[in-house]
């Protein structure tokens, strides 16, 4: 029976769906996060302590991951040797530095001996910048400058330069440390990292993801000189090829043949940045279905067949994996702002899940970033409107306030939804579901399968062994039961919402 697998490392874990190509159903499905690995002092996937703005994560924690993971799959009896096509993705824009040998060192690999250990001193950047990094304005600025402008950085690469893309953050590296930079014969995405790891050799980097870099130009699908120029020296050298998400580009490497029982024949598609993978698993990849993804980041996204950018900046135009470009907005104050509040409140997930029957006044509502936020531009604060609510209340407001931040950008991205299909790991909180229905007035459903990205790259891998994308679609990225908005709409609050927005800029 041939199966295709799915891997998915975003920012707090690592997860995997197997598909049984047979009935194309989901047969296995796994996640680690990342806190898991205490030796690594990352229980959010992330370092702590870095200078005012820096995020970075440690990429020997997902080295180790992967390892892991996949020892997990073997002892759980995962039929791995009749995986035929595997695929996989990863956090967007984080990027990993490596020394010459890179390539020399994954052929040589020894399969009695754990990976981690046997990729020490090839790391020429200790720690890898992820999406969360804001530090590097000033060189999104002099990348702008260079090119003539924002507006030319956004028309040629689908975004204006953006602190967190990986383009800005190589210049920062380049400026900050000049010799390390030096010191680097590849940098990879998080993505065509964990798929270089996979196949032995360095992958290419996929038009989904590369489109999150500031460096790839979205209608050639390949490197744009003049970004790369105006972002680092030599750059064109140290960067792997442009491939479209769906050319396959190896097979197992010896490692995972030898150590788990993969089938050598066993290929392998690059990888591809969290969102695109997972507008692949919501069965959005076609034009038509809206999607809130509501993990670390909360992002809203969907399939478009010609770019359209941001007048604000905020904004990104990537490639679909399946052809084609995605819109999609990427709001920092997701998750994690949902955990502060609620620890604020000294409450739990359920006074979320209890927010969904709360009534809220017309005047109240609130600004929910409790740090920076990308999406719009604001410094972190939180603002409540109403000083005497409840606290059911006080979560309502703060959850309208997330899902009214979203529910602006389809202004710009032309988008009417006549449903909206959520995922991530809080889309499983009913109150927190019901609310967006509310704010967005369309009813709202959910797969059955929690981590649609690893589900996407799983379909991605199924596809190039050969199933039907419509077959796929049809029986995995059907939604359930859905929620229907309450009568009494949400429309004053977000008025005054979006004058206080505004009033804050
Ligand atoms: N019952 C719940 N209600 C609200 N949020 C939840 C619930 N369960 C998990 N979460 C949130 O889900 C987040 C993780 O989502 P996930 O999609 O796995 O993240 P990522 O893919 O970015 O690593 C956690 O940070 C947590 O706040
Ligand atoms: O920066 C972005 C998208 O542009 C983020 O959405 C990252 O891709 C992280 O994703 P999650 O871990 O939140 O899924």
């Amino acid at each position: 029976m041939p199966y295709a697998l799915g891997f998915d490392s975003s920012t707090q874990s690592l997860s995997a769906v197997l598909l049984d190509l047979e009935t194309n159903h989901v047969s296995h499905e796994l996640g680690l996060p990342f806190g898991e690995l205490t030796e690594y002092a990352s229980p959010r996937g992330f370092l702590g302590n870095l200078p005012e703005g820096q995020v970075h994560a440690d990429p020997r924690l997902w080295v180790a991951a992967l390892d892991m993971l996949v020892q997990r799959m073997k002892d759980e009896g995962w039929p791995l040797h009749q995986v035929v096509a595997i695929s996989g993705s990863g956090q967007q824009h984080g990027s990993v530095y490596l020394k010459a040998g890179f390539a020399d060192r994954l052929a040589a690999l020894d399969p009695a001996q754990p990976l981690t250990p046997q990729l020490e001193g090839i790391y020429s950047r200790a720690t890898s910048p992820i999406w969360m990094d804001g530090s590097t304005s000033a060189e999104c600025a002099e990348i702008a400058a260079a090119l003539g402008g924002a507006d030319i950085v956004c028309a040629r690469s689908g975004s204006v330069a953006v602190e967190r893309f990986t383009g800005p953050q190589i210049r920062a590296f380049s400026k900050r440390d000049p010799q390390g930079y030096a010191d680097t014969a590849r940098i990879h995405l998080v993505s065509s990292f964990l798929c270089s790891l996979l196949i032995g050799a360095d992958a290419p980097i996929d038009t989904g993801d590369g489109a999150g870099m500031n460096l790839m130009n979205l209608a050639a699908e390949e490197w744009d000189t003049d970004l790369l120029n105006a972002t680092a020296p030599d750059l064109a050298s140290k960067l792997p090829p442009v491939s479209p998400a769906s050319k396959p580009c190896g097979t197992v490497s010896p490692w995972f043949v030898k150590r788990f029982g993969f089938a050598p024949t066993c290929i392998v598609l690059p990888f591809s940045g969290d969102n695109p993978s997972s507008l692949v698993g919501m069965g959005a990849a076609t034009p038509g279905r809206v999607v809130v993804s509501l993990g670390t980041s909360d992002t809203l996204f969907a399939a478009m067949t010609e770019p359209r950018t941001d007048p604000e900046g905020c904004g990104h135009v990537f490639g679909n994996p399946l052809g084609g470009y995605m819109t999609l907005a990427c709001i920092r104050n997701g998750s994690l702002a949902r955990e502060a509040f609620r620890d604020q409140l000294g409450a739990d997930w359920s006074a979320f899940e209890a927010a969904g029957d709360a009534e809220l006044p017309d005047t109240a509502f609130t600004i929910p970033f409790v740090a920076d936020e990308i999406t719009p531009k604001r410094h972190g604060g939180l603002i409540e409107s109403e000083p005497a609510l409840t606290t059911p209340q006080r979560v309502r407001a703060f959850l309208e306030g997330q899902a009214f931040n979203l529910l602006r950008q389809l202004e710009w991205m032309h988008l009417k939804p006549t449903e909206l299909c959520l995922t991530g790991g809080a889309s499983r909180n009913e109150g927190i579901a019901r609310i967006f229905a509310d704010v967005f007035g369309v009813p709202v459903s959910r797969l059955s399968v929690s981590n649609s990205a690893a589900l996407g790259a799983a379909m991605r891998a199924a596809i190039a062994s050969g199933t039907s994308t419509t077959d796929l679609v049809e029986s995995l990225s059907h939604p359930d039961s859905s929620i229907q908005p309450k009568e009494r709409g949400t429309a004053p609050r977000y008025g005054a919402w979006l004058a206080s927005l505004k009033a804050t800029a």
